[in-house]
C-alpha cells in the first residue's frame, strides 16, 4: 500500500481512533518519543543534545526524548517555550529530571531536536521564537524536527516562520502534507516516517513506484495502446511528447501535423488544415490523444484543440492548450468525459485560483474540471475528481529543463493509451518522468529522457 498523507486534523482522528481501540495517549506519545529518541541518538555519536520542548503534545514528544537519550546516558538539556498544556506533554514534562531552561537563554549544542510546535501549530511563530531557533538550527552540526519543522502549515505547507538549513525531520505516524508540498517540504531536510501504532488511511497518498505486467500474448501494436500527439506552431515540442509516448509503452504513436524525425516508428500524418485533425481521430482504435506541447495559441490552435476536445477518446491537455482555455477550462472540459490535464504553475494560475495551498488547490481544480489534474512542479500533485490525491516523493531537480513537461505529457498518454485510467496513469507517469531524469544523470537535455524510459519500466515488471 501506498504511504498515506494525513492533513492534522485528519491525523487526530487516525490517533482518537487508535485510543478507541485500545491504546492510550499517553502510550502513542511514547511510542513517538522513542522513535525520536531512536533517530537522534544514530547521528549524536556522544556529542551533547539540546531539546526544544514547545507547550503542546509536540514538546510532549520531546521531553519523552530528552528523557530517553539521558537514560541511554546522553549529555540532554531541554529549553522550554510555555507551560505544558495537555495530560500528557504535562506528565512528560514532569517525568524529565534533567536540566530545564528557557528557550531565551538556550546556547547552541551541536544536537538540536526541535520540539516546539507540530501538527497544532496555529499560527506565525514569534518573531523571537524564530530568531532563536534559526540560530540554534544554524549553530547545530545535526538539528532533527520531530513531526514537522516548528513554522510551517501542517496542511498547506505554507512557511509561518520555520527555520531553514534542519538536517532532518521525523514524521510520527503518516506524512503530512508539509512532508511533500513546498515550501515546507524543502525545509524538512531529509525525511524519515516513524510508525508509531496508529493505523493512517485516507485517500490521499504519496505516488509508488508502479507495479506493471508486460503485454499479454495476444498483444498487438494497436491493443498496446494508439496514441494521438497534435502538433501545432513549435512542432519539436509534439516530437518531444510523441517520442516520450512510444518509450513509454504505448504500442503506436501518430504524430499529426509535424515531421517526426527520430525514431522512424513513429507514424507522421500531415495536417493541411485543422479539419483534417477530425479524421485522423475518426478511429476506434484509438487511446489517448495528447494536445497542447507547442501547440501555439492562435485560430489555427483553437480550431485544433475544439476538435481535439469534441473528440470521444481519451484527452491529455497540456502547455499552449491550457492557456487558451484559461479561466473557461472547467466550463469547456468538465462536460467531457476522460480528460486529464498537466499544468505548471504559471498555467495552473491562469485556469484557477489557488487558495489554501497546492493540494487543496489541484483537488478542487480536479472536481472543477471533472478530470485529473497533475499540477507539476517539485512538489507534483495529482488529483482526482472524487477527492483521491497523490503526490510525489522522489524527485529530480534536473527535470526543471525545456522539454520535460513535453515528455511527461507524452508519458501521461501512453500510460493512459495502455488501458490504465488517468489517475492511475497520471501516477506512473510522474514516478517513470522523475526514474528516467535520475537514470539519465545530471545535466540532461529533455531529448535524452525517453531513452531512460524503457529502463525506468523494466524496474516495475
Ligand atoms: N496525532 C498523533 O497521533 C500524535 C501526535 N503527537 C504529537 O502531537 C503533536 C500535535 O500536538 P498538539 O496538537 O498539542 O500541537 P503542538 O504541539 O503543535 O502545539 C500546539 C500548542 O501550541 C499553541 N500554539 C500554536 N501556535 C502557536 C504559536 N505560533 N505560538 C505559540 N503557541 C502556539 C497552541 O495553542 C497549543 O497549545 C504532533 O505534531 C506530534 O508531535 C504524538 O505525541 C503522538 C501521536
Ligand atoms: N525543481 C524541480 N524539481 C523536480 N521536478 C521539476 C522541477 N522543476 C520542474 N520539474 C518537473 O519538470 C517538468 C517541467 O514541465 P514544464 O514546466 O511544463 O516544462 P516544459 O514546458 O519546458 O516542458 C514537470 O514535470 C515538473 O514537475
Ligand atoms: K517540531
Amino acid at each position: 500500500m501506498p504511504q498515506p498523507i494525513l492533513t492534522a486534523a485528519a491525523m487526530r482522528d487516525a490517533e482518537t481512533a487508535a485510543v478507541a481501540a485500545g491504546t492510550t495517549y499517553a502510550a502513542l506519545m511514547a511510542t513517538a518519543g522513542k522513535a525520536v529518541a531512536d533517530t537522534a541518538a544514530r547521528f549524536a555519536l556522544g556529542r551533547p543534545i539540546l531539546v526544544l520542548a514547545g507547550p503542546g503534545n509536540n514538546g510532549g514528544d520531546g521531553y519523552v526524548a530528552a528523557s530517553i537519550l539521558a537514560e541511554r546516558g546522553h549529555d540532554v538539556i531541554v529549553a522550554a517555550h510555555g507551560d505544558a498544556r495537555s495530560a500528557e506533554a504535562i506528565a512528560a514534562r514532569a517525568a524529565w529530571q534533567g536540566q530545564t531552561i528557557a528557550l531565551a537563554d538556550a546556547e547552541p549544542r551541536p544536537i538540536l531536536i526541535d520540539a516546539l510546535f507540530g501538527t497544532g501549530l496555529s499560527r506565525p511563530l514569534d518573531a523571537d521564537v524564530a530568531t532563536t531557533l534559526q540560530s540554534l538550527v544554524d549553530a547545530a552540526e545535526f538539528s532533527l524536527a520531530v513531526d514537522v519543522p516548528s513554522g510551517v502549515d501542517t496542511d498547506t505547507g505554507a512557511d509561518l516562520g520555520a527555520p531553514h538549513g534542519l538536517t532532518a525531520t521525523l514524521a510520527l505516524g503518516a506524512y503530512k502534507p508539509a512532508h511533500l508540498i513546498e515550501p515546507a517540504a524543502g525545509l524538512c531536510g531529509h525525511l524519515f516516517l516513524a510508525d508509531i501504532g496508529v493505523p493512517a488511511r485516507g485517500s490521499w497518498h504519496v505516488i509508488a513506484r508502479p507495479q506493471l505486467v508486460p503485454p499479454p500474448r495476444d498483444a498487438q501494436k494497436f491493443t498496446r495502446g494508439l496514441v494521438v500527439v497534435v502538433a501545432g506552431a513549435m512542432p519539436g515540442a509534439a516530437r518531444l511528447a510523441a517520442r516520450a509516448a512510444i518509450h513509454a509503452g504505448a504500442g503506436y504513436v501518430i504524430l499529426a501535423g509535424a515531421d517526426a524525425g527520430q525514431p522512424e516508428a513513429i507514424v507522421h500524418k500531415p495536417l493541411g488544415d485543422p479539419a483534417d485533425l477530425a479524421a485522423i481521430l475518426d478511429d476506434d482504435r484509438i487511446g489517448c490523444v495528447l494536445i497542447g506541447p507547442g501547440l501555439g495559441r492562435d485560430d489555427r490552435a483553437s480550431a485544433l484543440l475544439d476538435i481535439a476536445v469534441a473528440s470521444r477518446h481519451p484527452l491529455v491537455v497540456d502547455g499552449d492548450a491550457l492557456t487558451l482555455l484559461g479561466r473557461e477550462a472547467p466550463h469547456r472540459l468538465a462536460p467531457r468525459a476522460d480528460i486529464a490535464m498537466t499544468p505548471h504553475a504559471g498555467e495552473f494560475a491562469r485556469m484557477f485560483a489557488s487558495a489554501d495551498g497546492k493540494l487543496l488547490a489541484t483537488l478542487s481544480a480536479a472536481r472543477a474540471i471533472d478530470g485529473v489534474v497533475v499540477h507539476k512542479g517539485p512538489d507534483t500533485v495529482v488529483a482526482a475528481p472524487d477527492g483521491r490525491a497523490a503526490v510525489q516523493i522522489e524527485r529530480s531537480s534536473w527535470l526543471s529543463t525545456a522539454g520535460s513537461g513535453d515528455t511527461l505529457a507524452g508519458i501521461l498518454a501512453a500510460r493512459r493509451a495502455t488501458g490504465v485510467d488517468f489517475f492511475g496513469a497520471a501516477q506512473q507517469a510522474v514516478w517513470f518522468h522523475t526514474r528516467a531524469a535520475k537514470l539519465a544523470g545530471p545535466a540532461f537535455v529533455a531529448d535524452q529522457l525517453s531513452h531512460y524510459l524503457p529502463a525506468a519500466i523494466g524496474e516495475c515488471l
